[in-house]
């Protein structure tokens, strides 16, 4: 939408110095990237409009510099066509003013967004509610999370992430690790896979908590979702490969993360020649460096420890260098009583004898029974915590991972938890966070929408001028977007997949080059009130099939979307048909109902000026004095007037109608006085002519 080359050639000086400086603003960004990356909208999208204005030099209501007050709620999307109407201001006004904003593909049936919609009101000086925009799904309940408070910091465990090539061993060294816990040796056992685990080292006995393999899927998803579950990673490499794929892989998210970086060469028993074992090592150092790693032999701080995970050689050092990089990193959190508690989802299934649970990692604050947690569309009222599979506790403390049940609907992996006052505000920001996904599916909906639109236009001017039609002048495809086939909308909704596919299949096709049905989109299930808004800002008519009992509120809906009901199939398709019949432009026909002869021409002077009078005789018909008339001269039938009357007299007096045979005096509108003796006066009506596709 947004297209530096048309600002460019635009010739911006502004624009251009933003794109030489490499700062051109988000706003100037393409549309999905603000869906990509809501956060960078909102900040930006103001301020650079006012600065972009500025320096455009925009005089739209300058003289007015008191902003207008708003006087319409701002929708969420909205076409040109109605904007312009709620603005006040000529359709094609609005559209080049888009332009000149650097919209690109804009037709009258182009649809923005809230944020648009925002910045074009700004720009026509009106007065803007705080803005609520800048939330989206993704951030809605930041707002609910407390800012740190410093004092109540306190150190916490380190979260490490193991990561590292295929059968480079990093289940080897998260077996190690359960069996050499002191925490696994005081319960006897290891503890049950859950995802992650904790470890009371050896040494130092300090707590380490691991994130296993799922950890691992669980730390790209939250990567890919911009957020950082873990402290420092720990990068497995065997010393018998070196280097491979998917440590280079690892490396990439290891940098793009910003984590801290231990590096484990394992399997080092394999190799019994010291010398041998020293210069593999010294090798895959190098390797490192080439990727970039900047390990201690270099002067960085990235410690590369070589260990057995088999046979244990060194695997107390690991731990210890973890230990000791946490240390350093000075790793808190706040945990006081009053903290609600924050973290993540790393798994979460459904147990039969426990309903929906979902292993979770506190980042913040202690987790107790009872507590709520609020985690993507669903909360948890906590029923039990459990550490590992077996063991209930009553609290959970910063940097453990624990099992909780209780969850009304299972969490998805890798969605932020944050414990909340109460069940009401759980499901209060639970709806509100469903609107705003409801009204992001709608903006990708909305996008298609338009890029289908402007595609469609686009080919229509293609088919144009290969008829050699040259009437389109303006070289700009926006113009010529506005011309061709009017789109006649339509939403689908059926019983079942198959009925919605079926009736697009069949209705999506039809048209001329006039109109044009446009299948918006089509679904299983009972209008929802996103398909009410959709339609409606849509233009579009919703065709239920097969849906019984469609709520009266969704019939006689408050957006005014036309809802129609079928059973069959070709009832539809008529209806459809007839609808885009009804879209059609208007042809009527002249149907010939009284003739007049003008026999003579008279002058009469009245209010000091010349008045010529047709002295006329009604030949057939009945002539009024509404009567539309084409006056018609010669044998060729040459229309020299197509108008209406101004009035009809008998002697001075008016007269509203001359029946035939008899005779009056007629004077036209449009000060036509060109009529001549012998000319025909032919009255009509127009009549509608059916349209057909
Ligand atoms: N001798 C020796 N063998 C090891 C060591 N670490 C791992 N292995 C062996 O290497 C093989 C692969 O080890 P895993 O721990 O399964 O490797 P992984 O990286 O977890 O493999 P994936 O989960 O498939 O990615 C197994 O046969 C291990 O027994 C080690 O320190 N010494």
């Amino acid at each position: 939408m947004w297209k530096r080359s048309v600002l460019i050639n635009n010739k911006r000086s502004y624009t251009k110095l933003l794109i030489s400086q490499n700062k051109l603003p988000p706003l100037l960004l393409p549309f999905n990237v603000y869906w990509s990356n809501p956060l960078i909208i909102p900040q930006h999208s103001r301020s650079y409009s006012k600065s972009y204005r500025r320096n455009k030099g925009i005089t739209k209501n300058q003289k007015n510099d008191k902003p207008k007050k708003l006087t319409f709620t701002i929708p969420d999307y909205i076409s040109v066509d109605k904007l312009s109407n709620l603005l006040n201001c000529r359709v094609q006004t609005v559209v080049k003013d888009l332009k000149n904003l650097g919209f690109k593909n804009i037709t009258t049936d182009y649809i923005i967004n809230k944020e648009y919609i925002e910045l074009i009101l700004q720009e026509y000086n009106f007065e803007l509610p705080s803005s609520t925009s800048s939330i989206t799904s993704a951030n809605i309940y930041n707002k609910l999370k407390d800012p740190l408070n410093p004092k109540l910091l306190e150190s916490r465990p380190p979260i490490v992430t193991i990561m590292g090539h295929v059968d480079h061993g990093k289940t080897t060294i998260i077996d190690y690790l359960q069996k050499s816990s002191v925490v696994s040796q005081e319960h006897g056992g290891i503890t049950q896979h859950i995802g992650a685990f904790q470890v009371i080292t050896p040494v130092s006995k300090k707590k380490i908590t691991f994130l296993d393999t799922p950890g691992h899927a669980a730390f790209l998803k939250m990567r890919e979702r911009g957020a950082n579950i873990t402290d420092i990673i720990v990068l497995v490499v065997s010393i018998e490969d070196s280097i491979m794929p998917q440590t280079k892989e690892a490396i990439k998210h290891i940098k793009a993360s910003g984590n801290q970086l231990i590096v484990a060469i394992t399997k080092i028993d394999k190799i019994g020649n010291v010398k041998e074992r020293e210069k593999k090592i010294e090798r895959i150092t190098n390797d490192l460096i080439a990727n970039e790693i900047m390990v201690e032999k270099i002067g960085g701080d990235v410690q590369v420890i070589p260990v057995s995970a088999k046979g244990g050689e060194n695997m107390d050092l690991l731990e210890e260098s973890i230990i000791l990089l946490s240390d350093m990193m000075d790793i808190k959190t706040e945990n006081s009583k009053n903290t609600m508690s924050e973290g993540f989802v790393i798994e979460s299934e459904m147990k039969s004898a426990m309903g929906n649970v979902a292993t979770i990692l506190i980042r913040k604050g202690t987790l107790d029974n009872q507590s709520i947690l609020l985690c993507g569309n669903t909360f948890c009222k906590v029923r039990s915590i459990m550490e590992g599979a077996e063991k209930k506790i009553t609290k959970a403390l910063p940097s453990q991972a624990v099992v909780v049940s209780g969850w009304k609907e299972l969490p998805h992996v890798g969605d932020e938890f944050i414990q909340v006052k109460s069940e009401a505000i759980a499901k209060k920001y639970i709806s509100k966070r469903e609107a705003l996904i409801e009204v992001e599916k709608n903006a990708s909906r909305v996008e298609k929408l338009n890029e289908e639109r402007y595609a469609e236009s686009i080919r229509r001017k293609e088919s144009k001028s290969k008829d050699d039609i040259d009437d389109i002048e303006d070289d700009d495809a926006t113009d010529n977007a506005i011309t061709g086939p009017k789109m006649v909308n339509f939403i689908i909704k059926a019983d079942v997949s198959g009925s919605a596919e079926a009736i697009k299949e069949s209705i999506q096709d039809l048209g001329n080059d006039e109109v044009q049905c446009c299948v918006i989109s089509s679904s299983v299930g009972i209008p929802a009130e996103s398909d009410l808004k959709m339609a409606e800002i849509s233009n579009s008519e919703i065709l239920c099939f097969n849906l019984e009992n469609l709520p009266n509120d969704i019939i006689n809906n408050k957006h005014g979307v036309v809802v129609k009901k079928f059973n069959v199939i070709y009832k539809l398709i008529e209806i459809v048909v007839e609808t885009l019949e009804n879209n059609m432009k208007k042809i009527f026909e002249k149907n010939i109902v009284a003739t007049v002869d003008i026999k003579d021409i008279f002058e009469f002077t009245m209010k000091k000026k010349l008045v010529k009078i047709a002295g006329c005789k009604v030949s057939n018909g009945q002539i009024t004095r509404n009567s539309k008339v084409q006056v018609i001269r010669g044998e060729n039938k040459d229309v020299v007037y197509d108008g209406t009357l101004s009035s009809i007299k008998h002697g001075k007096d008016d007269i509203s109608t001359a029946s035939k045979g008899r005779e009056c005096g007629i004077t036209f509108n449009d000060n036509f006085e060109e009529f001549k003796a012998g000319d025909k006066i032919q009255v009509y009506e127009e009549v509608e002519v059916p349209r057909h596709l």
